[in-house]
């Protein structure tokens, strides 16, 4: 049986005169899952973000929740983040919590949880004016836990952080999602998304250019490159990769080297057995992983 859905969108559009923000976008977030959705500023994610969250109207498409069509009960059960709020400076990060809590008519405990949840219950009656900006974002994520939401929608939680602060977050949010919430962020870095997403939805141009499980979808694949020995003739060699099943994707350079991709469970030493098994005897053999970013780009650019 498929992951019981969480969040699914269905074809969604939002315009801005003549801007496409969003354009067409359908994807379902399943639960348990930590779903990156990643582009380059202006790609439209925030506009989604907000559009789910009901604080945006789509121009067309429909968002729904917990297989319901977003309403007061299915909004207590999303906690969000989509941009850090403002602090009182001169109130404790606990009375900051407080106000947060009358209006979700969160309780005491909740505070702590969240409080602890975050680490900051030791620091819970220093002034916000002290804080790092690390350290306001994890009030601000305590704020987004009150009420124990079951979702956290939370727009590039890690922007404008120093490396400690982004550290802090990213570990946050793992542990969230290993409690079992279900975490849908924002982010236009790749490395974040690899980092602590199991789902990635690829945006570029208000459009969803791909989407799925991270791995499957920014798994760098390995490319080949190879030249054979002098006086071989570059014909017996791309007649003899054509017959090989596991040789994809086959480009050969004026100079007769050749690059090319293996199939799942194919490495450099079976094209070497198979080419030798056929006369072929190789000058030059390496493999070189192409960055995620190259991965990013292609996926963008493909389409
Ligand atoms: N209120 C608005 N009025 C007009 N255009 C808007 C508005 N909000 C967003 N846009 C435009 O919609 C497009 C998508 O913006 P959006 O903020 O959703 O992208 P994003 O991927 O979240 O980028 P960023 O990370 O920079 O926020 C951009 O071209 C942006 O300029």
């Amino acid at each position: 049986m498929a992951a019981e859905t969480v969040l699914e969108l269905q074809q969604l559009t939002k315009h801005y005169g003549r801007t496409k923000a969003v354009q067409d976008l359908t994807l379902s977030v399943p639960r348990g899952s930590v779903y990156g959705l990643l582009g380059p500023n202006g790609s439209g994610k925030t506009t989604t973000l907000g559009i789910a969250l009901g604080v945006l109207h789509a121009t067309g498409g429909t968002a729904s929740w917990f297989g319901q069509l977003p309403s007061a009960s299915t909004r207590r059960r999303i906690g969000a983040l989509l941009e850090t709020p403002n602090f009182f400076p001169y109130l404790s990060a606990r009375q900051n919590l407080q106000i947060a809590a009358d209006i979700k008519q969160a309780g005491e405990a909740d505070i702590q949880a969240a409080l602890q949840t975050v680490g900051l219950a030791n620091r819970q009656h220093e002034p916000v004016r002290g804080f790092s900006l690390g350290m306001k974002q994890r009030l601000a994520l305590a704020s987004a836990l009150l009420g124990q939401p079951e979702v956290l929608v939370l727009d590039e939680p890690t922007n404008g952080l120093d490396p400690q602060g982004i550290a802090d977050v990213r570990a946050l949010i793992l542990r969230l999602a290993a409690e079992g919430k279900t975490i849908i962020l924002a982010s236009h870095l790749l490395d974040e998304v690899q980092k602590v997403c199991t789902h990635v939805g690829v945006m570029h141009q208000g459009q969803l250019r791909a989407a799925g499980p991270v791995g499957s979808i920014l798994a760098a694949t390995d490319r080949v490159h190879l030249r054979l020995g002098a006086g071989a003739a570059p014909e017996a060699l791309a007649q003899a990769l054509a017959a090989l099943p596991f040789v994809h994707d086959v480009q050969t350079l004026p100079t007769g080297a050749c690059s090319l991709t293996l199939a799942n469970g194919y490495s450099a030493a079976d094209l070497n057995r198979a080419l030798f098994a056929n006369g072929l005897v190789l000058a030059h053999l390496s493999t070189e992983r192409p960055s995620l970013e190259a991965e990013f780009m292609q996926i963008i650019q493909n389409s």
